[in-house]
C-alpha cells in the first residue's frame, strides 16, 4: 500500500517501545488500541531487539496498521524498513544520510529526520522536497524515553526557532511533529505556543510513547490525547480570553468582581517585597498569603478564585516554582510571572527561561529591560534588577511588549514612564497546522497607559514587584464571565492612577510607600475608574 504524502495525517504519532507494556498488554494490544482510538501514524521503535524478532513484531504490527490504513514507519533500521516494504523510516542525526535513505528506499516512501536546531532545518531545506518529508522536532522536555539523550531539551522556543528556520528556508512541504516528553499536562500548550513568528504554521502533530504504551488502558488513553488534540481551545484560565479592548465600565465590572470574590493570592516572591506586596494585596480587597511551602501549593491552588504572583526577585528552590506552576496550572487557576533581574546574571537567566518553558503564564510582566530581553530586542546585561536608565522609545518597547505576549501566548506587560500591555492569547483559540492564520506579535492588540512622569514611583524597591501584587489580585478575583485583558490593564490603570496621587501626597520615598497604598485602597474602593488620572490607548 503507497500512501499520497500530502495524505499522511501527523496529528497523533505513536511511537512504540515494548520495555514500558503494563502487566496483560502486549505491543499488539497498545498499538491496536491506539489505532482503534485515534492515532494516525505508527513508528515502531524497539532499539534493543535483535532483527529477527524486529522483522517478526513489525509484520505483525505492520498487519494491524493496514486494518486501520495507518502508515508504519521504522525507526532507524532502513533494511528492516525494505524486508517489510514499510511505508517509511525515521532517522536520527547520527544514523544512515538522508540522501542515502532516500536512494535506497525510493520517492514514494516518507522519510523522517530528526531535527533539534535551525542548521539542520537548513541542510534539508537545500536537499530539496524529495528527500525529507517530515521531522521530528525535539527533544521538547525532559524524557525517560530517550536513554542517555545529547541536547537538553530545547522547549516551545526552541521548536519555534525550527518553525522559523522552515519558514526562512521555504522548506513548506516539511511537515512537523513535536516529540519528546509530550504529555497531556502540556500538550496544549505545545500546539498554542509553538507557532513560528510570521504565523504561518504550527506543529502538524504531536509524537507520544508512554501515554499510551505504558498506559493500562491504551484505549481510554488515547481517547483523551485525541479530544485534547483536537480541541480547538486552550483554556489556561478559569475566565474569558477573548480580545476586547478595556473600558472603563468593564474596569469597574473587574473591580466589583475583585470585591466580592476576594481571591486568595499566593506570593512566592523576593523579601523585598514580601511585606509591602501583603499590604498592597489586603488594600486591594485580597487576601495574600506568602508562601513557598512547595507540600501546600496544591492546596492552595484549589481555593476559590486562587491566583500565583510567582516573581523570581530571590529565588526560592526551583523543585517549588515548577510545583506551584504546575499545581495552578493543573487547575486553570491564573499565574503572574515576573522575572525580576532577568538578564542581570546568568543564573537568572537559565533559571526564568526553564520556568518559561515549564508552564503557561496568564501574564508576564517586566520593567523595559526585562521585556526587552525577553523579546531579544536588547541584549545588554542589566545591572541589577532596576531598568535601565537609556530612554526607549514607545514604538520599540511596544513592540517587544507585543512579541512577548506573542511567544508566550500570554499577557504582557512592559512597565516604565509609559506601560504597555498586549494580548497575545489569541482568545485561547490553538491548531495544528495552521499556526495564527499569519497574524503576528504586530498584530496584537496592544495599549498604552501614561500619567506624565512620576520619578520617584521608580525610586522605591519593589514598586515593579507590587504591580504584580495588583495584577494577581485582579486575574484572580475574576468571575468566569470576566475577561484577563480588562483585568490586567484595569490593574496597571489603577496602580498609575495611585501612584500619581501618592506622589502629589508624600514628602519623600518613604512616605510615599504609605501613600501608594492609600491611594490603591481609595481608589479601589470608591471603583470610578472614568476618574482616575492615567489615561489608556490602543497602539495598535
Ligand atoms: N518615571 C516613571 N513615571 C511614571 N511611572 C513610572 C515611572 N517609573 C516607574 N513607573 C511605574 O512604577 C512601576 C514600576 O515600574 P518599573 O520601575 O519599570 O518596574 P521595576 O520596579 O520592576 O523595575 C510601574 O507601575 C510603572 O508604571
Ligand atoms: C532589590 C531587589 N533584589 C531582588 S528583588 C528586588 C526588588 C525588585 O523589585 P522591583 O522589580 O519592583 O523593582
Ligand atoms: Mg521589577
Amino acid at each position: 500500500m503507497v500512501f499520497a504524502k500530502e495524505d499522511v495525517n501527523y496529528s497523533l504519532y505513536l511511537v512504540t517501545d515494548s520495555t514500558m507494556l503494563p502487566p496483560g498488554t502486549t505491543l499488539y494490544s497498545q498499538v491496536e488500541a491506539g489505532l482503534k482510538n485515534g492515532v494516525t501514524l505508527v513508528q515502531i521503535r524497539e532499539k534493543d531487539t535483535e532483527t529477527g524478532s524486529f522483522i517478526e513484531e513489525a509484520l505483525d504490527v505492520q498487519k494491524i496498521c493496514k486494518k486501520y490504513n495507518v502508515p508504519l514507519i521504522i525507526n532507524d533500521r532502513i533494511d528492516v524498513a525494505m524486508a517489510i516494504d514499510a511505508d517509511g523510516v525515521h532517522v536520527g542525526q547520527q544514523d544512515m544520510p538522508i540522501p542515502m535513505v532516500r536512494k535506497l528506499l525510493g520517492p514514494s516512501k516518507i522519510i523522517g529526520w530528526s531535527v533539534g536546531k535551525p542548521s539542520e532545518v537548513e541542510t534539508l531545506a537545500k536537499w530539496g522536497p524529495d528527500m525529507v518529508d517530515y521531522i521530528g522536532v525535539g527533544t521538547l522536555f525532559p524524557t525517560l524515553t530517550k536513554k542517555n539523550p545529547k541536547k537538553s531539551p530545547m522547549g516551545p522556543q526552541g521548536a519555534i526557532a525550527v518553525l522559523d528556520a522552515l519558514e526562512e528556508y521555504k522548506a513548506s512541504w516539511c511537515r512537523t511533529v513535536g516529540i519528546g516528553g509530550l504529555h497531556p499536562d502540556n500538550i496544549q500548550r505545545v500546539i498554542s505556543q509553538c507557532v513560528a513568528t510570521n504565523g504561518k504554521r504550527s506543529l502538524d502533530g504531536i509524537s507520544l510513547v508512554s501515554d499510551i504504551m505504558a498506559a493500562p488502558d491504551a484505549c481510554a488513553a488515547t481517547v483523551r490525547l485525541r479530544e485534547m488534540i483536537d480541541r480547538t481551545k486552550y483554556q489556561f484560565v478559569d475566565c474569558e480570553l477573548n480580545e476586547s479592548f478595556p473600558t472603563a465600565v468593564s474596569i469597574k465590572s473587574v473591580i466589583s468582581q475583585v470585591s466580592s470574590n476576594r481571591p486568595l493570592v499566593q506570593h512566592v516572591t523576593n523579601k523585598v517585597h514580601q511585606n509591602f506586596g501583603a499590604n498592597v494585596t489586603l488594600a486591594l480587597g485580597s487576601s495574600p498569603i506568602m508562601s513557598e511551602i512547595q507540600s501546600e501549593v496544591s492546596e492552595l491552588a484549589r481555593i476559590p478564585n486562587a491566583s500565583l504572583l510567582l516573581n523570581t526577585g530571590s529565588v526560592a528552590p526551583i523543585e517549588m516554582l515548577k510545583a506551584a506552576i504546575n499545581a495552578y496550572n493543573e487547575v486553570n487557576r491564573p499565574i503572574t510571572f515576573d522575572p525580576v533581574g532577568y538578564s542581570a546574571t546568568e543564573t537568572r537567566l537559565c533559571l526564568n527561561n526553564n520556568l518559561l518553558t515549564y508552564g503557561q503564564f496568564a501574564c508576564i510582566k517586566g520593567n523595559s529591560s526585562e521585556i526587552l530581553f525577553l523579546a531579544k530586542l536588547n541584549n545588554d546585561k542589566m545591572k541589577g534588577v532596576d531598568a535601565g536608565s537609556g530612554k526607549n522609545d514607545d514604538a520599540l518597547l511596544a513592540r517587544a511588549t507585543q512579541i512577548v505576549a506573542f511567544k508566550y501566548k500570554t499577557i504582557a506587560v512592559c512597565t516604565g514612564e509609559h506601560d504597555f500591555i498586549a494580548d497575545g492569547t489569541f482568545g485561547g483559540e490553538c491548531k495544528l497546522s495552521s499556526g495564527t492564520a499569519g497574524v503576528t506579535a504586530e498584530g496584537l492588540p496592544c495599549v498604552m497607559i501614561e500619567n506624565g512622569s512620576i520619578p520617584i514611583m521608580g525610586d522605591i524597591t519593589a514598586s515593579g514587584c507590587s504591580l504584580g501584587s495588583t495584577i494577581a489580585s485582579f486575574v484572580g478575583g475574576l468571575d468566569p464571565t470576566g475577561n484577563l485583558f480588562d483585568a490586567v490593564v484595569g490593574a496597571v490603570l489603577l496602580y498609575k492612577t495611585a501612584g500619581k496621587l501618592a506622589s502629589t501626597r508624600c514628602q519623600g520615598s518613604g512616605s510615599f510607600h504609605v501613600q501608594l497604598i492609600d491611594a490603591l485602597y481609595q481608589l479601589f474602593h470608591e471603583n470610578k475608574p472614568e476618574k482616575w488620572s492615567a489615561s489608556l490607548k490602543k497602539f495598535n
